[in-house]
């Protein structure tokens, strides 16, 4: 899986043409690179640093902060930077400023400039704010006569009337920003450098900053540099941006448009053809109606699960299964037992269980209720007893998910009126995607699913259970078939192996949800995909229940890996226009708007692209 962040120009990064643009270039980047000399080893003390000197021990390794960065600042633009932790938006700052001398190209600066880089910067701690005020106008070459004029103005637009001779030391962070913007501004600048300062002071002050800098722009044609990591603070302020990533500029032009860009895809990971095949998704020429990919999830893991389970009709509401929500194993062959016994599954805390659990509780009134996790934990029945319900709680428990599985599986052949099917799934333990992908499957096919440790190996209680089978089949997720023929001689017992073993959690889900619209008599009606995350998984895991009971496909994406979004678009043109509809299982802040409108696109232009094939079909 990728994880590196593309660094690369965006193929659509426009170097904003302004040649009609007759403004003032107020200043000029001209393939600046900034290189840092960074000792390769950590050393604590200034002796440590001189010994290793001495010794010529200490090695550098060059960092390069800036990499030939190119952009010009015409008179009255107000000019964003964007981009990621780390990427070099402060060090572009400095350059400019003249704190940092570039180590390559030249930047060129017209007039002069107020900047407002390092808070704290130019102030004495121990100095009273009045006295800072003096001594910061004298750094920003105020003269005493002009701060005398402009001290009642300072003081007033910084709100710290009441602390003016309180030392600065104790002064909290948005305090001191207050009085480093107040003076900065105080003159008109032709230039004024504004670096995450106003991301310091509350909301009030940051509204003030903000319309005092649009005076400055409106009133006096002032240039404006800011940095932020406030998407919306650079589209609101800002016409035109640039956004750099890891020292290299990845695209400039239009405010608007460079935010947009760095919000689909600012800090995401996958190959540039992913990052390519998404941006020209987003901007097709595709209207969709809003409803195509609605959210699904409560508050939390615990009531998306019974916001889940609320839907699902279950044959015998008198007993529920609970499992651990932050246990994955566990509620994944809690999952299975419920798809056993056809009886509610929901999710608990290891303690107590969650109000929205206990309330769905309530209203099954089960006289069982089993809890499947690692440890049998008397909290839960305190808590029961707290939330008034009255069924008996009884544990399956066990140290490691190897055992639980066999423990579950253990449990289900006891039952009198309940039998496993001659299906049974093998997933590793750290397998979190192909945990979500078999879910459905094995709810519905009354499949027990068996959990291997992180190598696939599995535990001779486990292979006796295998040995066991007859006549049945075996879906293996990341073991070999032939591994386990090798190891158990499965095919003399009649059994035959599926595996899936592809590449990722991505490939896997695709293969499989293909396999079961071919291969078996599961039905899968794909009109709704769910969409669950595998980084985030947690919305998802009652996701069995939910998609056995509407037939729906359980797909899995990541809207921060371009390459599984990527994947979505393929499973899509696979399965021929026959989603309309998604419901992510995910928190809203997960999936964002524009990544909603990504998917809702794809679904659309797959179903477009069908009919389109289908006319072409008829036509010719
Ligand atoms: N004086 C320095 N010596 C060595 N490395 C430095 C120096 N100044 C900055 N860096 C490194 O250069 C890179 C860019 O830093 P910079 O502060 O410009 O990033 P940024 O985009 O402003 O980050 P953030 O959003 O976190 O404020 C970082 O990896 C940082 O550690």
């Amino acid at each position: 899986m990728p994880t590196i962040v593309n660094t690369t120009p965006l193929a659509i990064a426009t170097s904003f043409n302004d040649a009609n643009d007759n403004r003032p270039v107020m200043v000029d980047v001209n393939h600046v690179s900034m290189v840092f000399n960074m000792a390769s080893e950590q050393l604590n003390s200034i002796k440590e640093y001189v010994i290793a000197i001495a010794k010529r021990e200490l090695m550098f390794k060059e960092f390069r902060a800036l990499d030939d960065v190119s952009f010009t600042v015409r008179k009255g633009d107000v000019f964003g930077i964007l981009g990621t932790n780390g990427s070099g938006k402060s060090t572009m700052l400095k350059v400019i400023a003249g704190v940092l001398e570039p180590s390559e190209g030249t930047c060129t600066i017209n007039g002069n400039i107020a900047p407002l880089i390092e808070l704290g910067a130019g102030f004495d701690m121990e100095l009273t704010a009045r006295e800072n005020i003096y001594l910061n106008g004298a750094l920003l070459g105020y003269s005493r006569k002009f701060i005398d004029e402009h001290f009642d103005e300072i003081v007033s637009f910084a709100e710290i009337e009441k602390f003016l001779d309180m030392p600065m030391k104790n002064y909290s962070s948005g305090m001191v920003a207050r009085i480093a913007f107040a003076i900065a501004t105080v003159i008109i600048p032709d230039i004024l450098i504004v670096d995450e300062v106003l991301s310091v002071g509350d909301f009030m002050f940051q509204q003030k900053c903000e319309q005092r800098i649009q005076k400055l722009i409106k009133e006096h044609e002032v240039t404006v540099l800011i940095v932020s990591h406030s998407n919306d603070q650079i589209e609101r302020l800002c016409n035109k941006a640039i956004w750099i990533e890891k020292g290299h500029a990845r695209m400039m032009g239009a405010a608007s448009e460079v935010c947009r860009m760095y919000r689909l895809l600012g800090g995401h990971v996958g190959s540039q053809e992913a990052e390519s095949k998404v941006v020209e998704m987003i901007n097709r020429d595709i209207s969709c109606p809003d409803n195509i990919v609605t959210t699904l999830c409560g508050d939390d893991r615990y009531s998306s699960a019974a916001k889940l389970m609320k839907s699902v009709p279950t044959k015998r509401n008198d007993i529920v299964i609970l499992a651990p929500g932050d246990s994955i194993p566990s509620c994944v062959v809690a999952s299975s037992l419920s798809g056993l016994i056809e009886c509610p599954f929901l999710l608990t805390k290891q303690n107590s269980i969650p109000n929205s659990t206990a309330d769905l509780l309530k209203t099954y009134n089960a006289g069982k209720i089993i809890v499947v996790g690692d440890v049998e934990n008397e909290g839960i029945k305190r808590s029961a007893h707290d939330h008034g319900l009255k069924g008996e709680i009884s544990f399956i428990a066990a140290e490691n998910p190897q055992n639980l599985s066999a423990a579950v599986y253990d449990f289900g052949s006891a039952l009198a009126d309940a039998s496993w099917s001659n299906t049974l799934i093998l997933v590793k333990s750290d397998q979190n995607g192909d945990f979500i992908t078999q879910l459905p499957y094995a709810y519905a096919n009354k499949a027990s699913v068996l959990i291997t440790n992180e190598d696939g190996k599995l535990s001779d209680k486990q292979k006796a259970i295998l040995s066991e089978v007859q006549n049945g089949e075996v879906l293996s997720f990341g073991i070999s078939a032939q591994d386990l023929e090798n190891e158990l001689g499965l095919s003399q017992q009649n059994v035959t192996v599926h595996d899936f073993l592809d590449d990722g959690p991505y490939n896997v889900n695709c293969h499989f949800t293909e396999w079961q619209l071919t291969h078996t008599d599961h039905k899968i009606s794909a009109e709704t995909a769910l969409v669950a995350s595998v980084w985030d998984p947690f919305d998802a895991l009652l996701v069995g229940p939910y998609a056995a009971h509407n037939g729906y496909p359980c797909f899995l994406e990541d809207p921060q890996d371009l390459d599984s979004v990527c994947r979505m678009f393929i499973l899509l043109d696979d399965l021929k226009g026959a989603v309309s509809k998604m419901e992510v299982l995910g928190n809203n802040s997960l999936y964002t708007q524009l990544d909603k409108q990504v998917l809702a696109k794809a679904v659309t232009h797959a179903k477009n692209k069908t009919l389109r094939n289908a006319i072409g079909s008829i036509t010719h």
